[in-house]
């Protein structure tokens, strides 16, 4: 790989006539943990499906988006399979929901460990064992099938078949949003351990402000389509430059008063 992870110049997403992305540069370097915050409809969507090379049928994009000096912008379908799943790949709210209800989600894991990995049966079981128990899923949770398992547990699949894939870049949206927050504290607790473990940079896409000082360490704040606000997530949390962070913090602190910094 050359290059950081991520780097975005001047990326523009036209979806439906609609410019839903204007102008963002962004870069995440090995390792580091962004957050991408802002109001409903800013962009944050069709940014992190445009990093992850998963832009809906229709959407056009202009700019660049580097992802370990593969450019995506303008690249072949081609271009974008190959990349997903060797240099990014995405955990979404309903990642789950992309699991075959009927194959039990040891053989799900272990698949990109086989198909992109070149491993034999027994060891991509072996390995896929060791990703489930690495993202706290008990023992023989491997020959369950989705539905024997809780939507949390099921997310935790999603997690360990995206660390399968080895990436240099995981990029999340929402992944907790449909998750009860006791669960969804965990999951992030587990995300967060899995991404220092690998040393996997990160673009989480996000609502939610506890979800965001809880696994990032910088924050880029998005509205209409342009990244108004940027840095360290304290820094920019507890001293907001934008009125549009100013309004998201306020909001977060009316629900939850002691969970953000002062
Ligand atoms: N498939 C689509 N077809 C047409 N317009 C779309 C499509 N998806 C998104 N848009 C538009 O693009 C803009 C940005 O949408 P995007 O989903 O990126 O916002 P978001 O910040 O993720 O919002 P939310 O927090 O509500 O999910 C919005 O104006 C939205 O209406």
């Amino acid at each position: 790989m050359t290059g950081p992870p991520l780097e975005i110049r001047d990326l523009r997403v036209v979806v439906g006539g609609q410019v839903a992305v204007d102008g963002v540069d962004l870069v995440v370097g090995a390792g580091e943990r962004w957050g991408l915050i802002g109001p409903s409809g800013a962009g944050k969507t069709m940014t992190a499906s445009a990093t992850a090379a998963l832009l809906p049928p229709g959407a056009h994009a202009t700019g660049s988006v580097l992802l370990g000096g593969t450019e995506l912008v303008g690249a072949t379908e081609d271009v974008h399979r190959r990349v997903r799943g060797s240099a990014v790949t995405l955990v979404a709210q309903d990642s789950a929901t992309a699991l075959h209800p009927l194959v039990p989600v040891g053989r799900q894991v272990a698949a990109p460990l086989r198909r992109r990995h070149g491993l034999g049966r027994r060891e991509a079981a072996r390995r896929a064992d060791d990703l489930l128990a690495d993202v706290g899923l008990p023992d023989g949770t491997a020959r369950c099938r989705p539905a024997q398992l809780s939507g949390g547990q099921r997310q935790r699949v999603a997690l360990a078949a995206a660390l399968a894939c080895d990436v240099a870049l995981l990029v999340a949206d929402e992944p907790t949003a449909a998750l009860d927050p006791t669960v969804a504290r965990d999951l992030l607790a587990q995300l967060d351990r899995s991404l220092r473990e690998r040393r996997i940079a990160l673009l989480l896409v996000t609502h939610d402000l506890t979800a965001l000082t809880a696994v990032c360490d910088h924050v880029a704040v998005i509205d209409h389509g342009r990244i108004v606000e940027r840095g360290p997530v304290r820094e920019v949390l507890s001293a907001p430059a934008h009125e549009c962070t100013r309004a998201l913090v306020d909001a977060a602190r009316s629900l939850v008063p002691s969970t953000l910094p002062a």
